[in-house]
């Protein structure tokens, strides 16, 4: 009998133990941070995403600036906005690839709240096919342009920003920047690459209350995409069709709601979650109700990790034997 109550009792208190210690040591610390009356900085804000982000933005009472480089589109999206919200957006044609450029847009917007990293490029094509221009071009505008955008905001957004609130630096990444998949090899490292990024800046921001976000989405419904499945590879939308498709619109909520609760790594839908929780690694984590679960389903995730994989070799396989 005695031993029964020692099981139980062990049952609830380690995990009970878990989540104190958890409780006490997730750093960095939660925080809010709010878009109303602020600037918020939206690159790719002229289509798809970062269009249903800024219109939300905008929503909420921000002073919202976007940034693309072809000038109509930009143009249509402030006349939408408007029509949608009644507000003024500003809006700037520069391309992220361009650091002269871009430090002369952000300098001329004036200091920055929240900077949202949206824009991005995806042509997917198998390694051994794909023209090594287009590999740089993906490499050259996601991520290279990501440091550039950050690079010319980070002065105006530090200062000051103890009497301004918390700041945030939210980066779009893709589920394809939490695991590598057929087709998607520059974009993947592209990706793969503003995760370093996004952890090695959060040690070095959070002394000036500025606090990072990475968002994954999975396939979802934008202009960009549409042009995408003109020629995307039949396996990678066979591997990228484990996680379902989501609507632009969903995917700014998301978004939004992540950059205000300071999330560091943001999921988009239920296959999502799981993908982030099973890549958690050694990611900065602010919830300790979040980082309970990651401790305590590690082991079953590797596994769920691996029935994916079995899953995906296994179609790779059926479709060569079809060839
Ligand atoms: N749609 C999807 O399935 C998914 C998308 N994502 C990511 O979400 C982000 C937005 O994607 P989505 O809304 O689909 O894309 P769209 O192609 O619909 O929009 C891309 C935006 O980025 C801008 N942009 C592209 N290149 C540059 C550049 N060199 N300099 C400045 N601006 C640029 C575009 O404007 P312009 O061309 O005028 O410069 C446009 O405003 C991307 O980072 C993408 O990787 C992640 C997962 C899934
Ligand atoms: C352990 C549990 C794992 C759970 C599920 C894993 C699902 C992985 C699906 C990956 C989908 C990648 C889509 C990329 C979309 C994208 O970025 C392009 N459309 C271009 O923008």
């Amino acid at each position: 009998m005695a031993e029964v109550y020692l099981s139980l009792f062990s049952l609830l208190f380690i995990p009970l133990f878990i989540l104190l210690i958890l409780f006490l040591i997730v750093r960095p610390k939660p925080v809010r941070v709010p878009i109303k009356n602020r600037h918020v900085f939206i690159t790719g804000g002229s289509s798809g995403i970062g269009l249903a982000l800024a219109r939300l933005c905008a929503q909420g009472g921000a002073d919202v600036t976007i940034l693309a480089r072809n000038a109509a589109r930009l143009e249509e999206a402030q006349h939408s906005i408007r029509l949608a919200t009644g507000r003024d957006v500003r809006a700037f044609s520069a391309d992220v690839r361009d650091y002269g450029a871009v430090k002369r847009a952000v300098e001329e917007a004036g200091p920055i709240d929240v900077l949202v990293c949206n824009h991005g490029v995806y042509v997917p094509q198998e390694l051994e096919e794909q023209d090594v221009e287009e590999i740089k071009f993906m490499i050259d505008v996601n991520l290279t342009g990501t440091f550039h955008l950050i690079k010319a905001a980070l002065p105006g957004m530090k200062t000051n920003r103890a009497g301004k609130g918390p700041g945030s630096i939210a980066i779009m990444s893709s589920q394809a920047g939490q695991v590598g998949i057929y087709g998607y090899t520059a974009y993947s490292a592209s990706k793969f690459g503003l995760k370093c990024l996004a952890e090695a800046l959060q040690h070095e921001v959070i002394a000036d209350d500025i606090h990072l976000s990475l968002i994954f989405p999975p396939d979802t419904e934008t202009p960009g995409f549409a042009e995408e499945n003109k020629r995307r590879p039949q396996l990678t939308s066979i591997i990228a069709a484990s996680s379902g498709a989501m609507k632009a619109e969903e995917v700014a909520l998301k978004s939004l709601k992540g950059i205000q609760s300071g999330t560091f790594m943001v999921p988009c839908n239920l296959e999502g979650k799981l993908l982030t929780v099973a890549t958690a690694g050694l990611s900065p984590q602010r919830s300790y109700v979040d980082a309970f679960v990651e401790v305590m389903t590690a082991g079953i995730m590797r596994l769920a990790g691996l029935v994916f994989q079995w899953n995906w070799f296994s179609s790779i396989a059926k479709w060569h034997a079809k060839k």
